[in-house]
């Protein structure tokens, strides 16, 4: 068992190991809990008898939840089931359960506690971890939302046995960033095949990929500055999400995301560190793209909450470990989009491709 401890105004743990959905404790006295429909039942059952809910909410799966009318559903159940003031939201599941839970738990009532129990790779290394919550709109991924942080993250490393491999890849992409942005080490660690659910790597290159999360939030919960590295990727990973109204996983727009902001690195003088995010697509082996021209993502690109009223910033990086915010001229960012598209083109042959 692994304990990371995240510090700041509100100083929580996050628990790595087996078996704690059966030994969960929170102080509260009347809990929501709040999960995806396609979780495997045994995790929801196992949370309502350690956990006693006096209301568990189902939510459609993957971002299908995270929109403004499951939300508002979600709070008109607690507000029928009397959850008072004094009670917590659990958020049982992926990342998307996890960050509508956390934005209903920060608006409930003006917010009430907030507990995570992360089911995917990605929601024990990134999601549920740091208090963003929120939802999508049309117009872009997480344009609403607050920085709510959870009062405990407890990741049982016994659930990520049900994982598809497709979505254990997924959250690798946030590990995978985590060590491009700050710790290196993690770059062979979460390519090797040590690091699957049940093996030997797992728990510590977890636990140390979480560490990289904690440390950042621990320093700058509300993104005024360094958080923003945490965004290493999103720029485009976000815009190809929407354009594909969630078609592309955020997993897996991540990794296609990652590759596009080290061409645009190197574009700008840094380090060539492209072998990196295409090794990592090569492992990640992710679902071909639609045909997509620069066009179709530079709208939603242009409304990332990065952008200033200056325009749009890239995280970008000198190296390994030397992350940094920059504009990017328009001209280069149209034309490493071109090479990233061809890069990508090379590696997952794309659905009907063949846009200007
Ligand atoms: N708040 C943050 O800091 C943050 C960070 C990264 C990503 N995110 C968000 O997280 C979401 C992606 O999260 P995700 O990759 O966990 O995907 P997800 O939440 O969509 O889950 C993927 C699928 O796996 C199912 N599932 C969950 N646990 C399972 C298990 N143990 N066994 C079998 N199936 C299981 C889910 O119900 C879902 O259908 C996106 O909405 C993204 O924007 C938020
Ligand atoms: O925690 C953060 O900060 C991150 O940027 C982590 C990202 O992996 C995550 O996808 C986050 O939800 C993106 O936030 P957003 O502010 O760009 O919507
Ligand atoms: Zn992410």
């Amino acid at each position: 068992m692994r304990r990371i401890e995240v510090g700041g105004a509100q100083p929580y743990t996050v628990t790595v190991g087996p078996g704690l959905l059966s030994q969960l404790r929170v102080p509260q006295r009347q809990v929501a809990l709040i999960h995806p429909a396609d979780l495997p039942r045994p995790f929801v059952e196992t949370v309502q008898t350690t956990l006693s809910p006096t209301v568990t909410v189902t939510v459609p799966p993957r971002d299908d939840c995270k929109t403004l009318e499951v939300y508002s559903g979600v709070l008109s159940r607690l507000a029928q089931a009397n959850l008072p003031r004094d009670g917590a939201v659990v958020g049982l599941g992926g990342g998307a359960a996890t960050d509508l839970a956390g934005f209903v738990a920060a608006s409930y009532l003006r917010g009430v506690a907030f507990y995570t129990l992360p089911t995917t790779l990605l929601g024990m290394v990134d999601a549920a971890v740091g208090g963003k919550t929120g939802v999508n709109l049309p117009e872009g991924k997480n344009l609403v939302g607050a920085f709510w942080p959870p009062g405990a993250v407890w990741c049982d490393t016994d659930t990520l046995a049900t994982l598809p491999p497709a979505v254990f890849a997924e959250g690798a992409a946030e590990a995978y960033k985590h060590g491009l942005i700050a710790d290196p080490t993690l770059l062979p660690r979460v390519l090797s095949p040590d690091f699957r659910p049940g093996g030997p790597g797992l728990e510590d290159t977890l636990a140390d990929a979480i560490a990289v999360k904690a440390g950042v939030v621990t320093r700058d919960l509300t993104e005024r500055g360094e958080r923003a590295f945490l965004n290493f990727g999103h720029t485009l990973a976000h815009a190809l999400e929407a354009v594909t109204d969630h078609g592309v996983t955020h997993g897996e727009a991540v990794g296609y995301g990652m590759h596009y902001a080290a061409l645009l690195s190197r574009a700008l003088g840094g380090a060539d560190l492209t072998r990196h995010t295409l090794a990592f697509l090569g492992w990640q082996n992710p679902q071909p793209l639609p045909s997509l021209t620069f066009e179709d993502v530079w709208p939603y690109m242009a409304r990332d909450k990065k952008a200033d009223s200056e325009g749009v910033r890239f995280v970008l990086l000198h190296d390994l470990a030397r992350p940094y915010l920059a504009r990017v001229p328009g001209e280069v960012l149209r034309r490493e989009f071109g090479v990233w598209r061809e890069d990508v083109a090379a590696r997952v042959p794309p659905v009907g491709y063949g846009g200007a």
